[in-house]
């Protein structure tokens, strides 16, 4: 529900060491999968460890529109009684995803099978998002979409009455997509086949297989082809949700970036598809230990250590890890500013279609501290300084994105003078624990008059 709220202005002042323990929450991918497949169940599916971010209430809600029960126990834990694939009941009201891409457009996906019709909406932010890269291959089941013009919300989809099964390339590197793709593929009935050219976060392949889903991945020369049986009856799980690996990257950059800082980051979830920031940051001579490696609900887990890191150098990231990092950029380019060297971002258009441009956003603001940024459509590349030399002093826009919001904030604890966001609520999207969290390992972060 970020942006329909009043501007939340922070500053992050220079600090001393950061040091502590970093218990990030729950993973957010996982979070909306978990409800999401969780009301396309008959039965209870109980989940511990749900992210209680913004974006994932929104998702709760929304399943609750559609009929499901959603509960917050006292314990903590949440439990959904679905309505089964197919089951979903048409809302009395417009569904509202807040702040979030992946909400609206999982969603879309669930329900453009059902025989109902739904009017979807947003934040500013999500309004201006595309939503043809969901409602194009929606159509091919039969789902029928209106919208603004360019593909944007507020939009109304038709749900198919009578489903064919679709098979689809996925022609952007999207998890959102081919997430949408599959979840509307449940209730259609023979075999609905979805091909990524590049992989991305499998969440949602793992999850369905978990529920109860015949699906199959095959890597081919055509890409990941993943195929899935329609119409199954999804059984209710219990659902651990491991910590989320974006949320770890902001103490742990900002442990990296922050003199004498020592920070351990527990049960953080390493699943390869998701973890190419931490690899990069190897790469670049930070001080980033994984301790304690297991496996934990089918996933690969570690504890993060990451340490002050004086000798960082700028690499050229490849483009073929840019999938398993989508979401970290902003802050990899904050570290980047305190490395020697230029790092080199390529293949990353899709950061420009983010809850920001967030190439655009991260370079007017690193500009404005100080740091010299190129870029073009699909890359970017930023001049490190090296550490103790970059200015700051400046306020950032965070054109309603968290990711910008807490990299700016994270930056601000090591350059010269503070670094300040005009707005910091779209933080609670994804990491509403983010001021205290960080302040606990021993930030500076304050709150400060519009
Ligand atoms: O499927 C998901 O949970 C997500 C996929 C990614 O978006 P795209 O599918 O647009 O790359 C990512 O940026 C987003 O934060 C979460
Ligand atoms: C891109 C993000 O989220 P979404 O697309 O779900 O809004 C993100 O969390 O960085």
């Amino acid at each position: 529900m970020s942006g329909h709220g009043t501007p939340i202005p922070m500053t992050s002042c220079p600090c001393g060491p950061l040091q502590g323990e970093a218990h990030v929450p729950g993973d957010k991918s996982i979070s909306h999968r978990s409800l999401i497949l969780g009301a396309m169940c008959i039965g209870e599916t109980r989940i511990t460890g749900l992210l209680e971010g913004e974006d994932v209430l929104d998702t709760a809600k929304a399943m609750q529109a559609f009929g499901a029960t959603v509960t917050n126990h006292c314990d903590g834990a949440w439990t959904v009684n679905g309505v089964g694939v197919g089951g979903f009941a048409e809302p009395d009201h417009v569904i509202d995803c807040g702040n979030s891409g992946t909400g609206v457009r999982l969603i879309m996906g669930a329900m453009a099978t059902a025989p109902i019709t739904v009017t979807f909406t947003g934040d500013a932010s999500l309004n201006g998002r595309p939503m043809g890269r969901v409602t194009d291959p929606l159509a091919l089941f039969g789902t029928q979409a209106v919208g603004r013009a360019g593909g944007r919300l507020p939009m109304t989809l038709v749900g198919a009455a009578d489903p064919v099964p679709v098979r689809y390339v996925v022609p952007v590197p999207s998890a959102q997509v081919k997430s949408a793709v599959l979840l509307a593929g449940l209730n259609a009935p023979g075999q609905t086949v979805v091909i990524e050219k590049e992989a991305t976060r499998d969440h949602t392949e793992r999850m369905l297989q978990g529920f109860g889903a015949t699906l199959t991945v095959e890597d081919t020369d055509e890409g990941r082809v993943i195929t899935l049986d329609g119409q199954p009856e999804l059984v209710a799980q219990t659902i651990v949700v491991p910590r989320d690996p974006s949320s770890a990257a902001f103490p742990v950059c900002a442990a990296i970036i922050t003199p004498g800082s020592d920070v351990l980051v527990p049960n953080i979830g390493l699943n390869p598809t998701r973890a190419g920031l931490f690899t990069t940051l190897q790469e670049m001579g930070a001080e980033l230990v994984y301790e304690n490696m297991r496996e934990e609900g089918g996933e690969p887990v570690a504890d993060l250590r990451a340490k002050f890191s004086p000798n960082l150098r700028g690499i050229a990231v490849p483009p073929a890890r840019a999938a398993s990092m989508i979401d970290e950029y902003p802050v990899l380019s904050v570290v980047a500013a305190f490395a020697e060297g230029v790092t080199d971002m390529q293949g990353v258009k899709e950061l420009r279609v983010k809850e920001s441009d967030r190439i655009d956003a991260m370079a007017k603001g690193l500009r404005a501290a100080g740091v010299d940024v190129e870029e073009g459509p699909d890359w970017w590349k930023v001049t490190g300084l090296g550490h103790g030399n970059v200015p700051g002093g400046v306020t950032a826009a965070s054109q309603l994105d968290h990711r910008i919001a807490m990299a700016f904030m994270v930056m601000g604890m090591a350059t010269k003078k503070p670094m300040s966001v005009d707005d910091g609520s779209p933080i609670a999207t994804s990491f509403p624990i983010f001021e205290d969290l960080m302040g606990a390992l021993g930030a500076q972060i304050v709150r400060t008059e519009a």
